[in-house]
C-alpha cells in the first residue's frame, strides 16, 4: 500500500537481471546505498526502492535477453502530482536502452490525493439528461482559418444532427479569426437555438490553449463566457495543467482529453510507455472526464486490446476515482456503432469528424446517421435493416459501408 509499482520490460545483452533490477530500484530512490553509515542508512531504509518481481522472458535473439521487471517506489518519495511519479519511475531510466513501462500501480492511499474525474460518466450524463443510450460527439473540421460566423453555422449544423458533445479539433490554435470567448459565446448561443429544434442540450468542448501560466485563468474566462465543457491536448501541455483544471472548484465543467503526442510514447513495443498507463491510468488519476484514443477500427488504429486495457483503466471500479468515459476516436462512421457498442456497452461515446461532415447530405444529417445506427444498435437490429426505412443512415452505409 506505500509502494507504487512499476512494471518493465527490459532487453539486455547482459543475462544479469537481479542486478540490473536492484541497480535501478537503488539509483532510482536513494542513489547509493553501501557507503552510507549505518545511521544514514536505517534513516533511508523508508526511501529505498525494492526489487518486487523478475521475470526472464524468452531471449529476444543470441544474447539479446529480455526480463519483466517489478520496482516497488515508497510513496514518500513523490509530490503528489504525476510529473514526480513519471521523473522517478521513468525519468533516466527511459533513456537506458531498450525499457519499456508496461504497467503502473498506483496505491489508493496515494491515489486519493488526486483528483479524478470531477465529473465523469454519471456526471456527464446528468448534465446532458441523457441516461438510455451512448453519447455521441462530434468534431468541427476544417476549423482552422475559419471566421467565427462560419465557425457557428458549423457548429449549428452539427447540433442539428442531435450530438450531445462538440469539440473543437485539437489543432485549432488561431485566435485570429475567432477569439476563444467570442467562439465560446457564439457557440453556446447556437447550441440554445439548436435545442429549440432537436430539445436537446449540447456541451461544447473549446480547445484550451496556452500559455500554460495562464490557462487557469483562461478556463475561468471561457467559463464566463458560456463554455461548458473544455478541450485539453494533455501530453504537450502536461497531466498538471489537468490536474489543476480538475482540482479548480472555479472550473465546474467536464474536460476532454486528447491523446494528441501519446502515440510517441506508447509506439513502440521496445521503448515507451504502454497506451493504457498514457491513456488510462494517468488521464483518470488527473482528473480527464473523456479520454479520446485510437479506435481499434478507425484511421489510425490501436491494437484492440489496447484499447480495451486503455477503456479497463478508465471505467473499473475503483475507491476514490469515478468512471471516466472511454471516446475510441479517429475514422469513425456509423457503420463501425455495432462494433464499438459491442466493445463498450451503454458507456461509449461515438465521436466523429469526418463520418459526420462528410455525410453527402451534410453535418446535421451525418449526426442524424449515427444517431439512427445507435438507435437500431440499442434495438437489436441490423443497421442495413434500420437504413431500409431512414435515409441519413442509408446513405452513410453506401458512402463507408459497414464493418
Ligand atoms: C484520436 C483523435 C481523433 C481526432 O482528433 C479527430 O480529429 C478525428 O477526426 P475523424 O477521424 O473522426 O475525422
Ligand atoms: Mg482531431
Amino acid at each position: 500500500e506505500n509502494y507504487v509499482l512499476a512494471t518493465y520490460r527490459i532487453q539486455s545483452e547482459s543475462y544479469d537481471f537481479a542486478k540490473k533490477a536492484q541497480g535501478i530500484a537503488m539509483g532510482l530512490t536513494v542513489g547509493s546505498w553501501t557507503d552510507l553509515p549505518l545511521a544514514k542508512q536505517e534513516m533511508m531504509q523508508q526511501h529505498l526502492g525494492q526489487v518486487a518481481d523478475i521475470r526472464e522472458l524468452p531471449a529476444v535473439y543470441d544474447n539479446l535477453y529480455a526480463a519483466e521487471i517489478q520496482i516497488a517506489y515508497p510513496v514518500i518519495n513523490f509530490s503528489p502530482d504525476i510529473p514526480a511519479i513519471l521523473t522517478t519511475v521513468f525519468g533516466k531510466l527511459s533513456m537506458d536502452g531498450k525499457v519499456r513501462l508496461i504497467d503502473l500501480q498506483i496505491p489508493d492511499t496515494f491515489a486519493r490525493q488526486f483528483p479524478g474525474p470531477k465529473f465523469g460518466i454519471q456526471g456527464v450524463r446528468e448534465i446532458l439528461g441523457v441516461q438510455d443510450r451512448p453519447l455521441l460527439m462530434s468534431i468541427f473540421k476544417s476549423g482552422v482559418g475559419m471566421e467565427l460566423k462560419e465557425l457557428a453555422d458549423q457548429f449549428y449544423q452539427q447540433a442539428l444532427g442531435g450530438v450531445d458533445l462538440i469539440k473543437d479539433d485539437e489543432i485549432f490554435f488561431s485566435e485570429t479569426y475567432a477569439p476563444f470567448a467570442e467562439r465560446v459565446r457564439a457557440c453556446r448561443d447556437k447550441g440554445l437555438e439548436a435545442a429549440e429544434t432537436t430539445g436537446q442540450r449540447v456541451l461544447y468542448a473549446a480547445n484550451l490553449s496556452g500559455p500554460v501560466t495562464k490557462m487557469i485563468d483562461k478556463a475561468k474566462y471561457a467559463i464566463e463566457a458560456g463554455a461548458n465543457a473544455l478541450l485539453l491536448n494533455v501530453l504537450p501541455y502536461g497531466y498538471d495543467i489537468l490536474q489543476r483544471l480538475a482540482e479548480d472548484p472555479d472550473i465546474p465543467v467536464p474536460l476532454v482529453a486528447h491523446p494528441a503526442l501519446s502515440g510517441a510514447l506508447y509506439g513502440s513495443a521496445d521503448y515507451g510507455i504502454a497506451a493504457h498507463i498514457i491513456l488510462g491510468t494517468l488521464m483518470r488519476m488527473a482528473g480527464a472526464d473523456l479520454v479520446l484514443y485510437p479506435s481499434p477500427y478507425g484511421s489510425v488504429a490501436m491494437e484492440r486490446g489496447e484499447t480495451l486495457k486503455i477503456a479497463g483503466q478508465l471505467r473499473s471500479e475503483h475507491a476514490y476515482f469515478k468512471q471516466a468515459f472511454a471516446v475510441p476516436s479517429a475514422g469513425i462512421h456509423p457503420g463501425l456503432v455495432p462494433m464499438l457498442f459491442e466493445d463498450l456497452g451503454m458507456d461509449l461515446i461515438v465521436n466523429a469528424g469526418g463520418g459526420v461532415h462528410g455525410h453527402p447530405m451534410g453535418p446535421a444529417a451525418g449526426g442524424q446517421a449515427f444517431r439512427q445506427a445507435i438507435a437500431a444498435v440499442l434495438a437489436g437490429q441490423s443497421l442495413e435493416r434500420a437504413a431500409e426505412s431512414q435515409e441519413e443512415l442509408r446513405i452513410a452505409l453506401q458512402v463507408w459501408g459497414k464493418k
